[in-house]
């Protein structure tokens, strides 16, 4: 790969799939500069209009998105499928978020004139994606952003370009300027130049906590910049007394290895109180041995695809191999049946008797198992992380759900419920190294824009108040 172009690949075949030139950040600044005030003055009624008409572009191109999707990222057809109807949805879903997040409203109570509470968008904003949700996360920041009356510079991961481009083509396909709504070509080094472009007013992330954390760094001596960080997570899926095994099983599975585990909100550990342990982890094992995994088109459709490239699955399989070697027990062995290729079958291994379990986010199929005494020792054991992204309590009673969501620390907690498959309706970030307390989803219309506080008379009527002399 020139340092020039971006190359992507099929996961599944190793194929090139898409090309292209890398962008320049001071040209890309500049234009969305210049496009900013124009856009920020249209009528907010026009600026929804086009983001429903961006909606419908992408409805009609849906075939082909999901087809590209699932090529670029390994991800089976019918989960591409839905992929793109989260891009579908998001676009109302973002309208009903400004109008109750944001918006404007006049406020009671005012001593003369009016008082009122209007929005007003930030400028430029930057949106780093990441590769695996290509097109549902970045326009989840995206949608929010233009409707606020913000312009975007959107650069998908290096990963997932072909995506990213698509995705673009439907703003202009509606008919909104690619000045507005710009698509970037770029890996970290031009993600780290947009970042610290002067002229930029904000950068909504979506990636591991490593780059986060960089971004976060660059711009902290920039407080007006807003920065909105969606990081990764080390989730726990703890389970308690519950007579329904294959039920769990089916929602352990499900939390653990969707996208081939390539989820923020994937469970990478299953906390199990000693009494359910067995009965547990024998179904989980069971359920996993009959997973398919296989390439996106392939029929019967696969539950899992493959991993992003070959360095992912390398690191996983040596993620793995490091637990069995410190003492970790193998419940279900990770097996790569094409060394050439990241097909990964999903992994399971007791991890309970290792003493210093690194507390990283392991990008992949592979689950850890953690044998507990009761469930206030889950809960101890689900809180050892620095991440909090998601956590689920499988089992109990309502008191002890209420227990678990009381002292749980993560901002998505579910009972009875998968980690992953959160709500675009609901706000979606996490805690400590999973987020800097900007949710998206629904609360991304809180960091799109920002809130003016008027107090306002049609005339400049005044009177002298105390201490003045008469005059
Ligand atoms: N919380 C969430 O909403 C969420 C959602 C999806 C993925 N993720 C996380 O993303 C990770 C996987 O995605 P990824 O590998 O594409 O993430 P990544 O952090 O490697 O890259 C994300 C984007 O940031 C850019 N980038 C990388 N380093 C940068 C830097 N120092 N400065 C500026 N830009 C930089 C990349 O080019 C890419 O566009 C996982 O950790 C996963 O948990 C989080
Ligand atoms: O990989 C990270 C996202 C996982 C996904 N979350 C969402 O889709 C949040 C909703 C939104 O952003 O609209 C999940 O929980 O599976």
């Amino acid at each position: 790969m020139s340092q020039n172009e971006i190359i992507s690949f099929e996961p599944a075949t190793g194929e090139e799939l898409w090309r292209g030139k890398v962008g320049d950040v001071d040209a890309a600044v500049d234009r969305a500069r210049r496009a900013w005030p124009a856009w920020a003055a249209k009528p907010l009624a026009n600026r929804m209009e086009l983001c429903r008409r961006f909606a419908n572009e992408v409805r009609a191109a849906s075939d082909r998105f999901a087809e590209l999707i699932a090529k670029e990222t390994g991800k089976p057809l019918w989960e591409a499928r839905t992929e793109v109807e989260a891009v579908i949805n998001k676009v109302e879903i973002s309208i009903n978020a400004y109008a109750e997040r944001t918006g404007q409203k006049k406020l009671d109570g005012a001593l003369a004139g009016s008082a009122a509470l209007r929005h007003k968008p930030h400028g430029v904003m930057v949106v780093l994606g990441p590769y695996n949700f290509p097109a549902h996360l970045p326009n989840g920041h995206i949608v929010p952003a233009l409707i606020a009356g913000n312009v975007v510079i959107f650069k998908p991961s290096e990963k997932t370009p072909a995506v990213g481009e698509l995705l673009m083509e439907c703003f202009t396909k509606a008919g909104m300027s690619a000045a507005v709504a710009q698509f970037f070509v770029g890996g970290p080094e031009e993600g780290k130049a947009l970042v610290a472009h002067r002229d930029i007013d904000g950068v909504l992330f979506t990636g591991s906590a490593q780059a986060g954390i960089a971004i976060n760094k660059r711009l902290a001596t920039n407080p007006g910049k807003i920065v909105a960080l969606e990081m990764g997570g080390n989730n726990p899926i703890v389970v308690t007394d519950t007579p329904l095994i294959n039920d769990a099983a089916i929602l352990i599975a499900r939390s653990a290895f969707t996208t081939a585990g390539q989820r923020c909100t994937a469970a990478r550990r299953l906390i199990v109180v000693e009494s359910m342990y067995d009965a547990i982890v024998e179904e989980v094992k069971r359920l996993s041995d009959r997973l398919i995994v296989g390439e996106p088109f392939a029929e019967p459709a696969p539950f899992m695809g493959c991993l992003i490239d070959n360095d992912a699955a390398d690191q996983l399989v040596e993620s793995f191999l490091y637990f069995l070697s410190n003492g970790g027990k193998a419940i279900k062995h990770m097996t790569r049946p094409d060394d050439n290729l990241p097909f990964l079958s999903p992994a399971i291994i007791d991890t309970t008797k290792i003493k210093d379990r690194p507390d990283v986010e392991l990008f992949g199929p592979l689950l850890q198992v953690i044998k507990v005494k009761d469930l206030d020792a889950g809960i101890a054991e689900a809180n050892n992380t620095r991440f909090g992204l998601s956590a689920s309590l499988i089992g109990g009673t309502p008191q002890d759900y209420n227990r678990f969501w009381a002292n749980i620390r993560a901002g998505i907690v579910n009972w009875n419920q998968p980690t992953n498959g959160a709500s675009s309706k609901a706000p979606f970030g996490g805690l400590g190294l999973s987020g800097n307390h900007r949710p998206a989803a629904f609360y991304a219309a809180d960091y799109c824009a920002y809130p003016v506080a008027s107090s306002e008379m049609d005339q400049p009527r005044a009177t002298v108040g105390v201490g003045f002399r008469d005059g």
